[in-house]
């Protein structure tokens, strides 16, 4: 998708940083503007190493026959999963991580030289979502929208060609992997082809368009008290999510006590169901809330693969899963539109383009305000 479309809804919603940039990498006390209230060591799950919760976060073999199924489950009752024998090659994976570190290594005044304009998607600076939060994360992001050149030159003008082409490579790869996993969530809900026509035939699904998200976490001073990026859901149909060896990605499960850590598994991707699926699947498959918290000696990077669909595809309920007793729940709506609705309403996002009230009365599952956030 032209990176044009994307920054569209950015246009009535330009965030204007209202804050000096610092540089993380160089502090070594947590500054008022960045210390919570909130501190996370109260709301996580108890042992959140992954080895000792009674559930953790399901690990899928593609290659499992099951796959499918297995797949269904998780979106149903975790909205996330890990992936292994994905079919990447590792030097991807080890490339792209390597370009990350480079660009964050910048020192900060050249990174700014490719600083994401306040009405834009690409580019350098804090998380988006950051306007509706009172204190600025322990973060700097690159989103990459469309072609990375032209921020590639700014930072660095003799030597932007390996960036590109690590990141082009990247994002080839990943868009088949998206593609085959969307066909997977859906084929357990029972969806063909003859249902979703512009997602392409399921062999070489192309039809989907992504932005490439890469984040980084420093090393923070004051771990508990900071955050790294803030709970939200991915306004995407899915994210597949490289979080390399340094743990701190949590998801907040329905019912149970707070904040899971998703374990780095080695070799594994994790995958978020997105708010468009959550349209698309009729509520079946709830996107997931998660946040990334930082730590004290390592910095942290992870970049993700943000998957949407075409900018012209109007995304509602597959008609397949709406009948008399399970009406739609949302109304058609672009990807570029729901950015902007996103933009404009974060967490009630879903909630703001809902046709009929949840059962329970209450608001949509992925409405999470009444998470600790600040
Ligand atoms: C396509 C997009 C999803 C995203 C907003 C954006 O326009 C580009 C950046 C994406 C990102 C990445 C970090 C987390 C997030 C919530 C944010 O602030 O920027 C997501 C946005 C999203 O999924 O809504
Ligand atoms: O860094 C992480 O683990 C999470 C990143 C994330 O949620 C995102 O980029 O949307
Ligand atoms: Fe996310």
């Amino acid at each position: 998708m032209p990176s044009r479309l994307l920054s569209d809804p950015f246009h009535a919603h330009p965030v204007h940083p209202h804050h000096k940039f610092l540089d993380l990498n160089s502090i070594k006390e947590l500054p008022d503007s960045h210390a919570w209230t909130a501190t996370r060591a109260l709301d996580e799950y108890p042992s959140s190493d992954g080895t000792c919760n009674p559930e953790s976060v399901p690990i899928i073999d593609l290659n499992n026959e099951n796959a499918t199924e297995l797949i269904g489950h998780a979106c149903k009752t975790w909205g996330v999963f890990q992936v292994i024998n994905h079919n990447i090659p590792k030097n991807f994976l080890y490339d792209v991580e390597s370009a990350g570190k480079r660009l964050f290594s910048l020192p900060l005044n050249q990174k700014l030289r490719a600083a994401r304009p306040p009405n834009g998607v690409s580019g350098y600076g804090v998380a988006r979502i950051s306007s509706f939060f009172p204190k600025l994360m322990w973060s700097e992001g690159f989103t990459i929208a469309g072609s990375p050149l032209d921020h590639a030159r700014q930072l660095w003008p003799r030597d932007y060609r390996k960036f590109c082409d690590t990141v082009e490579n990247y994002k080839k790869e990943m868009n088949k992997l998206a593609g085959r996993l969307m066909w997977l969530m859906l084929g357990s809900l029972g969806i063909t082809e003859e249902d979703l026509k512009w997602a392409g035939p399921k062999g070489e699904p192309e039809g989907g368009c992504a932005v490439l998200q890469l984040n980084s976490y420093p090393a923070c001073p004051d771990p508990d008290r900071a955050m790294g990026l803030a709970a939200h859901t991915d306004s995407t149909i899915l994210t597949i999510l490289h979080q390399s060896n340094t743990s701190g990605l949590q998801v907040l499960r329905d019912g149970a006590a707070g904040w899971i850590t998703v374990p780095p598994h080695p070799g594994a991707l994790v995958v978020h169901v997105g708010d468009l699926m959550h349209m698309l699947s009729n509520g079946l498959y709830p996107s997931v809330v998660h946040r990334a918290v930082v730590n004290r000696t390592r910095r942290r990077l992870s970049i993700a693969y943000l998957y949407g669909p075409p900018s012209s595809v109007k995304i509602s309920p597959l008609p397949k899963l709406v009948d008399n007793c399970h009406p739609p729940l949302y109304r058609a709506i672009t990807w570029s539109e729901y950015l902007g609705t996103k933009a404009k309403h974060f967490d009630k996002a879903l909630t703001s383009i809902r046709l009929c009230a949840p059962r329970n009365g209450l608001l949509d599952t992925n409405d999470h305000n009444s998470v600790k956030v600040g």
